[in-house]
């Protein structure tokens, strides 16, 4: 069977590999989804393996083998008791792991990088509490610096038999379209579990309003005791013709991660969204990033120059009350920052490197500071 037959998407010589960003409610299927893409690129002719990040602090099991996994950076049963003073709930623990893995990711982007030319695709599962990845600053930076660097699209993965009501169908729209502004990449709607119920009704509603609208008013509580349509039922009507708007940005296929339904339109997806990656969003990454460059120089070059007269008007006095100390005044900037560089050697690890011939990286967790407890892995 042909790579194009089978469903592959040859990646050019000098071509880099798509990121895909799967991102879902909790349940719709994305562990189950990634470990599907996982086998299904792994029996393309050729074989294309994924490169696998779990970024799920929580997850107790992953039916896949990540390269990295944010588990074997941080604890976050760990965490949890770490950070007890601060009531952190499971939530609360899950984005502080987060925030803890978020301070090595350029660690995990060098790793990345290094398999560039031989990896097709990069798969990232997030956690299953949606907003602890799409609303919190570690998502964003994970989700820009990824951006930033290789082509990136999000997978929004939809549980479809849970979505037939019109206006659960909504919210998840709603979501989804929230996670379209906020990372402003490119976008799928993956209709997940479609072997349980098939998506066409869903398609039906994305391409004409008239046909969700009609779908709402037949819908209970669509009308109250007096016949009258329900405010709810009013807002969606509007709402509808808003997100029409919406999904003409959107790709949308429809898979089913247990059988492996749909697999070869979802990757077309994503190789059409490589395009729109280029054309549409790096050159307002490109954009964006010289801006924030351009304003943190400009901040900085201030932030400098005020530390700077603080400490000359500071020397002035301090010379002034005491002329004698001031002989003695002396300052090495070598001493200062002899050993500025003390976490250097907190290293992600990327599980499938090799070490020598079947030799693979064992991950030992080693406790850095015994006041710290997080245990930051170490090979060997
Ligand atoms: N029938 C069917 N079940 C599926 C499919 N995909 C996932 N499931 C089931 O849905 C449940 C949830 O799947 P997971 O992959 O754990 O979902 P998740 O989104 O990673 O869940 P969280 O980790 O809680 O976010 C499991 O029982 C899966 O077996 C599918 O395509 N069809």
């Amino acid at each position: 069977m042909s790579a194009e037959a089978s469903g592959s998407v040859p990646i050019d010589n000098g071509k880099k590999p798509m990121t895909i960003i799967t991102i879902g409610m909790a349940g719709a299927g994305k562990s189950t989804f990634v470990q599907r893409l996982n086998s299904h690129l792994h029996a393309l002719d050729p074989p294309s393996p994924p490169y696998i990040v779990n970024l799920d602090p929580a997850v107790t099991y992953t039916p896949y083998e990540p390269n990295i996994d944010i588990r074997d950076t941080v604890n976050y049963q760990e965490v949890m008791k770490q950070f007890v003073s601060y009531n952190l709930g499971p939530n609360g623990g899950i984005l502080t792991a987060l925030n803890l893995f978020t301070t090595k990711f350029d660690q995990v982007l060098t790793l990345i990088e290094q398999r560039a030319d031989s990896v097709d695709y990069v798969v990232l599962d997030t956690p299953g509490q949606i907003e602890i990845f799409t609303w919190s600053a570690s998502g964003a930076i994970i989700t820009d610096a990824v951006a930033s660097s290789l082509p990136t699209v999000v997978a929004y993965i939809i549980d479809t038999p849970r979505t037939t009501a019109p206006a659960t169908f909504m919210s998840n729209m709603l979501y989804a379209c929230s996670i379209l502004y906020k990372t402003k990449l490119p976008f799928i709607l993956v209709f997940n579990k479609t072997d349980v119920q098939p998506h066409d009704f869903a398609l039906e509603w994305m391409s004409d309003f008239e046909e969700f609208q009609a779908a709402l008013a037949t819908h209970e509580g669509a009308r109250d005791a007096e016949g009258e349509p329900t405010y709810m039922n009013s807002l969606m009507n509007s709402m509808s013709l808003v997100l029409d708007e919406f999904y003409k940005n959107l790709k949308a296929v429809g898979v089913s991660s247990v059988t492996g339904d749909g697999f070869k339109e979802f990757l077309e997806a994503v190789e059409g969204s490589r395009e729109e990656y280029e054309k549409d969003y790096l050159p307002e990454l490109q954009r964006a990033r010289t801006q924030r460059e351009k304003t943190l120089a400009r901040a900085q070059e201030q932030a400098k120059a005020d530390s700077m007269a603080r400490v000359m008007s500071d020397l002035a006095i301090d010379r002034e009350r005491n002329p004698a100390g001031a002989l003695a005044d002396h300052w090495d900037p070598e001493e200062e920052f002899a050993d500025d560089d003390e976490d250097t050697e907190i290293n992600i690890i990327d599980r499938s490197e090799e070490r020598g011939p079947g030799e693979f990286v064992d991950v030992t967790r080693a406790q850095r500071h015994e006041r710290e407890h997080i245990n930051w892995p170490r090979p060997g």
